[in-house]
């Protein structure tokens, strides 16, 4: 056994896996690199060989033995290119359905992580390893060789070169050191202000509605201006820096030349010798200038690899024997405690609760006691959570979430709908059942609706449901949870915006439900929800205040309501 192995992290391990490509790369880079000599070994040839000795033969054999070596070259860049290419795209696939599940994850238990950057971080790590940041990698323990090819030549030339590289590094270097700064402070800069000039956008009603546009503006310009003087001095430094580079690029170009033309007056090197030697300095120095480039990226890589690595150490790939059978629908609660992040106190404080499969269970209470909490407890969608959530008698987490989601049916406060028709909308996003659909938008009181709009099934709505009334998507919505007659079905406020007969065909939904022996879940303020309670549960600062049978529920709250009527009225008057 390795213990090695072991600790290779998810990431790594899949990167391992194109171990044998990147060998490839590696030679194909040091076959490239070594042809690249070519040009040089070729010029010396013709100056010193061919012109000396006017050979029209020689000439003739030794370009075209450059130029079989030139395609042999331009070949192996190419396979080297497309190696990595294609080792990118086995590597998004490999990745890229665990990444989006992993930060669907983490964007549920963490609000603040944002699932585009982890997105972004692993197009980073790929264009890393598949762009020229990763072939600069490659290509740079050749300038050394250059360096020694050129020693070779003329030690004053290889000494001239390491000078040049050396000042030509150290500019970059404090180039991109001081850039680095200013550059992040811009873009961060324009971040926010195009983030608040967005949000403002999306409440463009309210905003002009209420005469807000004119403060808005002042504040975004405040943005704005902040943005456009953080860029003007990140554009001014890139501009001096770049001043300086071409200056040294230029005069190095020069110089070299120079210093081999002092050489050949001194007799101590051939013409041929001192543009050879000029070509090679250039081709020696030109990757530092790549390599600095590629520095920047790499670190860019390295950091969102850690942080992939991180992501998907959190949230390791579900264990596949979990749970798939359809769940009956008993749900259970022991002992749980709620809490959030921010927050000194839990918002749910010790909650034992059953809700039988077959039965509807109508939860009241003030506002923010805690019901929405409850419901997102139960359907396993809250994180922070201590105590018990037993679905069949097993924790919910012990549940393929994939597979659980077609057995719940859940309407959040806010009805989310998504960019696409009506019908996938109900039907989730999955394969459409055009019978099961028809079935939801009946049971939600919808169809006929629908089949009014011009389209029908097949309206489609934008993100955020913009073209429905708040009604219609409530309904929608409903019909959503009700998709292929789940097992459970937790309704947080269904009928807040039904007229009466979208609530009558609510309460028949739930009726239906029931008797098919489903656990239904029904939060609600509008006392017509009593109708088809079986169960009535109470709920005050978190914890539950009174739970049972619904008659004996509403009876021994209007006793303790009568009671306290009667000692407020014996109460000795004040003063
Ligand atoms: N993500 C969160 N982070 C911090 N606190 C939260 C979060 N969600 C809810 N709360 C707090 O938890 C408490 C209970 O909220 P919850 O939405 O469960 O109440 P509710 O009884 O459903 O209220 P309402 O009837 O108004 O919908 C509130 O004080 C709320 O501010």
């Amino acid at each position: 056994m390795k213990p090695e192995k072991k600790m290779r992290s998810e990431l790594a391990t899949v990167l391992w896996r194109f171990r044998r490509e990147f060998v490839w790369v590696g030679v194909l880079s040091m076959l490239a690199n070594l042809l690249m000599l070519t040009p040089t070994i070729y010029m010396l040839q013709v100056y010193d060989r061919v012109l000396a000795s006017h050979s029209e033969l020689t000439l003739l054999f030794v370009s075209l033995l450059a130029l079989a070596m030139l395609a042999v070259m331009s070949t192996a860049e190419w396979l080297r290119s497309r190696l990595l290419v294609r080792a990118g795209m086995r590597l998004d696939a490999l990745l890229s359905t665990r990444v989006f599940h992993a930060s669907f994850e983490a964007y549920l238990n963490e609000a603040d992580q944002s699932p585009r950057r982890v997105f972004t971080d692993l197009v980073e790590i790929r264009q890393f390893l598949t762009g020229t940041g990763i072939l600069a990698l490659f290509d740079a323990p050749w300038t050394p060789i250059y360096l020694a090819v050129l020693f070779l030549l003329h030690p004053l030339l290889g000494a001239a070169a390491v000078l040049f590289a050396l000042v030509q590094f150290a500019l970059v270097w404090f180039g991109h050191r001081r850039s680095v700064r200013p550059n992040e402070e811009a873009g961060l800069a324009l971040q926010e202000a195009s983030a608040y000039m967005q949000g403002k956008l999306r409440n463009a009603e309210v905003v002009e509605a209420l005469g807000m546009l004119g403060p808005l503006r002042t504040q975004w310009l405040r943005r704005h201006e902040q943005y456009v003087h953080k860029h003007e001095a990140a554009q001014a430094l890139t501009h001096r820096i770049s001043a300086w580079s071409k200056f040294i690029r230029y005069s190095q170009q020069s110089l070299a030349l120079g210093t081999g033309a002092l050489l050949v007056i001194d007799g101590q090197m051939t013409p041929g010798g001192m543009i050879a030697g000029n070509v090679l300095m250039s081709r020696a120095l030109a990757p530092i200038d790549m390599l600095v480039g590629a520095w920047r990226s790499f670190s860019g890589a390295l950091a969102a690899y850690r942080r992939l690595e991180d992501l998907l150490e959190r949230y390791p790939e579900r264990d596949p024997a979990l749970r798939r059978v359809t769940p009956r629908g008993e749900l259970q609660l022991r002992g749980v405690v709620a809490t959030a992040q921010g927050r000194a106190e839990p918002i749910l404080k010790g909650i034992d609760l059953d809700l039988p499969a077959g039965t509807v269970t109508v939860l009241v209470g003030p506002s923010g006691s805690g019901k929405s909490t409850l419901a997102r407890v139960m359907l396993g969608i809250w994180p922070q959570v201590s105590g018990e959530v037993l679905l069949d008698g097993l924790p919910v987490s012990g549940w393929d979430r994939n597979e659980l989601g077609e057995h719940l049916g859940y309407l959040p406060q806010d009805v989310e709908l998504f960019e696409g028709t009506l019908a996938e909308n109900i039907a989730r996003f999955g394969e459409i059942d055009s019978a099961g659909v028809i079935e939801a938008a009946q049971r939600a009181g919808l169809h006929d609706l629908i089949l009014h709009f011009p389209k029908g099934y097949d309206t489609p709505i934008g993100p955020g449901g913009g073209v429905l009334t708040g009604g219609q998507r409530q309904r929608i919505g409903l019909a959503r949870a009700l998709y292929h007659d789940p097992a459970v079905l937790v309704l947080d406020e269904p009928n807040s915006n039904l007229d009466e007969a979208g609530e009558a065909a609510l309460l028949e939904a739930v009726r239906g439900c029931k008797a098919r022996g489903r656990t239904v879940l029904l939060i609600s303020h509008r006392p017509t929800a009593l109708a088809v309670a079986d169960r009535l549960v109470v709920m005050g600062d978190g914890r539950i205040v009174a739970a049972g049978p619904r008659d004996a529920v509403v009876q021994a709250l209007q006793q303790a309501q009568a009671r306290a009527a009667v000692s407020a009225a014996a109460a000795p008057a004040p003063g």
